[in-house]
């Protein structure tokens, strides 16, 4: 069974008297530890199939299962414990809470979640430790660089241990070698965590990273055979679970 199992997903908007059909009648089936590249013209629905996987949004139609689970039936309240526990989302301008530090910025989604301050505070240090900023854990984000603020963002995304993570565009508000430096900390989290991730990206370079690669266009997915596979990882390894 997929861990994502998206069947006979329609989404349409309305639009100055038109109705625009991002989504038709999609299936999709996204695996345990795929690193999934979502490519495509701007406005082809990619970050509308991205909000409808989070259940940030309902499909018109069709139903989106993650491990078992109709995120597509579940109600507003049920979605929002759901989404903390199993869903992480980075964000093309990572969203950082200016007043709090990196450490507390990562933080925060546990709080959501029925932890001991003990496991909170192991949970957090290791998404830090894994994102490389465990020297920077007190620093706010104005202290700290493009690049940095993003990898706080990925350690958020991260920190619930969700069974998903989307990123919508995460490297397009960076300049070229930070923005490499990202792609490579995403592909190292899914070989060596085994994260689930789907990325939206206008950067083709990027299936060098990915395991699978799709262009959605006038409404529909389509999957080339061009990404990479996703093979063990021979680099030292980083963990979120500290070994337990
Ligand atoms: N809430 C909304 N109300 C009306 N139209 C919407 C809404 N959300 C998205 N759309 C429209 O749906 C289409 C798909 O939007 P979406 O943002 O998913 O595209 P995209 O492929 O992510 O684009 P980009 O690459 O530019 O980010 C666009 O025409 C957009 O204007």
């Amino acid at each position: 069974m997929a861990l994502v199992e998206i069947r006979n997903l329609s989404k349409s908007f309305s639009k100055g008297g038109e109705v625009i059909s991002p989504l038709n009648d999609v299936d999709l089936d996204i695996h345990q530890g795929d690193f999934v590249l979502l490519m495509g013209p701007s406005g082809t629905g990619k970050s509308t199939l991205l909000n409808l996987i989070s259940g940030i949004d309902k499909p018109d139609q069709g139903t989106i299962v993650v491990d078992g689970v109709e995120v597509t039936k579940l109600s507003r309240g049920k979605l929002a414990d759901w989404r903390a526990a199993n869903l992480g989302y980075i964000f093309q301008t990572h969203n950082l809470i200016p007043v709090l530090t990196a450490y507390e910025n990562v933080e925060l989604p546990t709080l959501l979640l029925p932890l001991t301050s003990a496991e909170r505070r192991r949970r957090v240090e290791l998404a830090l430790e894994a994102v490389g900023l465990s020297d920077r854990a007190d620093h706010y984000p104005r202290q700290m660089s493009g690049g940095q603020e993003q990898r706080v963002g990925i350690a958020r995304a991260i920190v619930a241990h969700p069974k998903v993570v989307v990123a919508d565009e995460p490297t397009g508000s960076l300049d070229t070698k930070t923005s490499d430096q990202i792609q490579i900390l995403l592909q190292r989290l899914n070989r060596e965590l085994d994260i689930t991730l789907v990325m939206v990206t206008h950067d083709s370079e990027a299936s060098q990273i990915a395991s699978r690669q799709m262009v959605l266009n006038e409404g529909k997915i389509l999957e080339s055979d061009s990404g990479h596979s996703n093979g063990t990882h021979s680099g030292q390894h980083v963990q979120l679970t500290g070994g337990q």
